[in-house]
């Protein structure tokens, strides 16, 4: 491997949890834990086998005082998370004697890690791509079991294996191109190549946008679909979102840290994550001016793929009522007619004259009725843009979905140019763009800069 400095990091929670790691990567390792780790038996780390666990304490070797009771894990490179040399040590929790042995460590001649440098490593020496390695940042971030399985599918490498088949086609491509600039004078040639090159080309475009396809799914698998509830003061859109939440409580994680006044959750609704909004706080501003309430929710509209729009069957439709109707127009709606076991005084007819053709549900969320129906609603929005789940290779990141869109752009400009007869080197070109764009996606052919940027959004000591 190449002889970078030996870098360490405290790769568990800070303060939390029975057991922390400080990690080890690089050369210098086995030397430095040789220096502070002794075991009763005195085994030189240096010399066990690959791959086992010693237990000893760390001593710091200039007072020899012992600073920690530990357990010690040796795997040796190439076979290894970094491919290099890693060395774990396995402390006592608590953070003022972690950070004591970190401290020795670095003192050795071990150099303080940045955010994700040893998946950074992983990368450099080849063991993974870079999509790979961005799965292993969505892994630490996913929030749903879907979310999880979509980051474990890109980990195992099923986007670069694609990516790679395309890459693969589009040399072979190259290849025709350069026996039809080599030699130009036999016709039969160029019409051979000319025929197999459009349906070569034609067959990667169309992979490129069978992929893209999946993009909105796989964004909202990732992120979940972003679902807002609006409606006038005391509908009963907080009743919505608990009842949503109890109803689904084991994948339910909160967010903390958003707005005051935002109620954010995370839902897992019959598989399609949900990221519910509720728009509490539109009250406050109600009694001053009407429309502010509208207003505030338009806000959060702009940016949801799903709005969840309560009415109360109780009242009267109202000018707010109507308002929401109109601006969520065109928008993937669901309407909850919430407090059915409350005398109607909503009129129905004119709820279906304005909502043209989104779904109407009708809830009482005190009595606990009409959840499954909206359910389903919100389960069929998700999978109505028809594609299955089952083995579809996802692009959920946005990085991946921009690079394959720009992909598709140079490749059908080949495939106008082959259509019109400009000349082939011009064609070859785009051809050419389109492999690197694609290569940019595994890593392949990637500005250091943008490297960089990647893997400095992990966490600290992965
Ligand atoms: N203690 C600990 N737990 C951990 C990690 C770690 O670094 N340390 N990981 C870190 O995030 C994850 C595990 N990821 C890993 C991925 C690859 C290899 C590895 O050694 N791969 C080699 C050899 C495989 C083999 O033995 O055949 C390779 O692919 O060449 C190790 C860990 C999760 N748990
Ligand atoms: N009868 C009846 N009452 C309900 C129903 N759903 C909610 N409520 C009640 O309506 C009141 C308002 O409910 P919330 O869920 O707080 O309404 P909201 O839309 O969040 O209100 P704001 O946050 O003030 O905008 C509460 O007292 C609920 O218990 C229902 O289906 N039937
Ligand atoms: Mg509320």
């Amino acid at each position: 491997m190449k002889d970078w400095d030996t870098i360490a990091a405290i790769s568990t929670p800070m303060g939390e949890g029975a057991i922390a790691i400080v990690r080890l990567s690089g050369e210098e390792a086995l030397s430095i834990i040789d220096r502070i780790f002794i075991t009763p038996s005195k085994k030189k780390m240096s010399e066990v086998p690959s791959h086992t666990i010693h237990y000893g304490n760390i001593v710091d070797p200039k007072v020899n005082e012992v600073i920690e009771e530990v357990m010690v894990s040796i795997m040796r490179g190439p076979k290894t998370f970094t491919r290099e040399d890693v060395v774990e040590i396995n402390c006592h929790g608590g953070i003022v004697s972690v950070n004591k042995v970190l401290q020795l460590v670095l003192s050795q001649g071990a150099r303080l890690a940045e955010p994700g440098e040893f998946t950074k490593r992983a990368f450099l020496n080849g063991r993974i791509d870079l999509s790979q390695a961005e799965a292993v940042m969505d892994l630490i971030r996913a929030k749903t079991d879907r979310a999880m399985n979509l980051a474990l599918g890109q980990m195992e490498g099923r986007l670069s294996k694609l990516v790679q088949g395309l890459r693969q086609h589009i040399l072979e491509i190259l290849a025709h191109v350069e026996v039809n600039i080599d030699y130009p004078e036999y016709d039969d040639v160029e019409e051979m190549t000319h025929h197999l090159l459009l349906e070569k080309a034609t067959y990667v475009k169309n992979e490129l946008e069978k992929l893209l396809r999946t993009s909105q799914q796989g964004k909202i698998l990732r992120e979940g679909l972003s679902t807002v509830i609006v409606g006038r003061p005391n509908v009963g859109k907080s009743s919505l979102l608990n009842s949503l939440v109890q109803e689904n409580k084991a994948i339910v994680t909160d967010i903390p840290g958003t707005t005051r006044d935002v109620i954010e959750e995370y839902v897992n609704v019959r598989g399609v994550p949900l990221k519910l909004v509720d728009t509490a706080g539109i009250r406050e501003t109600e009694d001053i001016v009407e429309r502010i309430g509208v207003e505030r929710s338009r806000e959060f509209l702009n940016k949801a793929d799903l709005v969840l729009l309560v009415l109360n069957n109780n009242e009267p439709l109202s000018k707010e009522d109507e308002q929401l109707l109109e601006v969520t127009e065109g928008m993937d709606v669901i309407i909850i007619v919430n407090k059915t076991d409350l005398p109607t005084n909503l009129s129905i007819e004119k709820v279906k004259q304005l909502a043209k053709d989104r779904a109407i549900i009708t809830t009482s969320l005190l009595e606990e009725k009409g959840i499954d129906e909206l359910e389903d609603a919100i389960a069929s929005v998700f999978f109505d843009e028809g594609i299955e789940i089952g083995d579809t290779t996802f692009v959920s990141n946005s990085r991946h979905i921009g690079l394959i869109s720009q992909a598709q752009t140079a490749l059908e400009e080949a495939i106008d140019g082959l259509n019109s007869g400009v000349p082939i080197d011009i064609v070859q070109i785009d051809l050419t763009r389109t492999w690197e764009i694609l290569g940019e996606i595994i890593g392949d052919t990637v500005h250091e800069s943008l490297i960089d940027q990647l893997f400095s959004q992990f966490c600290l000591g992965k």
